[in-house]
């Protein structure tokens, strides 16, 4: 996945506007500006659509969302994240880097569970795990646990960024 200019979590891609191109060759635009490589994206690749989220609860939203999933070697992984950070036109305005989604739990309570506390842009969170789970990526089970982990770590966040308000607060008053 990548970090947005905007700080949230989403999967490369970006708007594409059928009556100027397919939806594969804009999605594998994006791609080469995001990610500095050029991957070939198919209608096979295609797994999922729904309608966009509106941006805000007054609006009405005439997007529709459409998501692929493409199965790549180890190696060919390693070059992308390479070209990403060195010769994709993208990186360091629109995409702030990419990053690995942490399959495991540890013991102390990192891996999955703290990576699904954060923040996502649209529904890229429920398709992060949708995809895990069509592809037997990791056992229900364990999904399940870290998610109802990153639930409480979310209240746990809240609740230290009330206090780091507070902090900023008090020192805001002494000026
Ligand atoms: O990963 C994602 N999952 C679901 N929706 C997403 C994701 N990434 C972006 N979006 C939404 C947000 C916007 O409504 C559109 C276009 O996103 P954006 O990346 O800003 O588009 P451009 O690169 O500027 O074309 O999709």
């Amino acid at each position: 996945m990548q970090m947005r200019f905007d700080g949230l979590l989403g999967f490369p891609g970006g708007y594409v506007n059928p009556s100027e191109e397919t939806l594969e060759a804009g999605l594998s635009r994006e791609l080469l500006e995001e990610l500095g490589v050029a991957l070939p994206i198919s209608a096979e690749d295609h797994v999922d659509c729904c309608h966009a989220p509106a941006s805000s609860p007054s609006s009405t939203s005439r997007l529709i969302s459409h998501f692929y999933v493409k199965k790549m070697e180890e190696e060919q992984i390693k070059e992308v994240e390479k070209e990403a950070a060195s010769t994709a036109t993208d990186h360091g305005q629109e995409v702030l880097g990419m990053v690995r989604v942490p399959l495991y739990n540890t013991k102390n309570g990192g891996g999955l569970a703290p990576f699904l506390s954060h923040s996502f842009i649209g529904n890229a969170r429920s398709q992060l795990v949708d995809s895990l789970l069509r592809l037997d990526m990791i056992a229900p089970e364990e999904l399940h646990k870290a998610l109802a982990h990153s639930l409480k770590i979310h209240t746990h966040t809240a609740e230290d960024l009330q206090a780091a308000l507070m902090r900023t607060e008090a020192k805001r008053n002494w000026f």
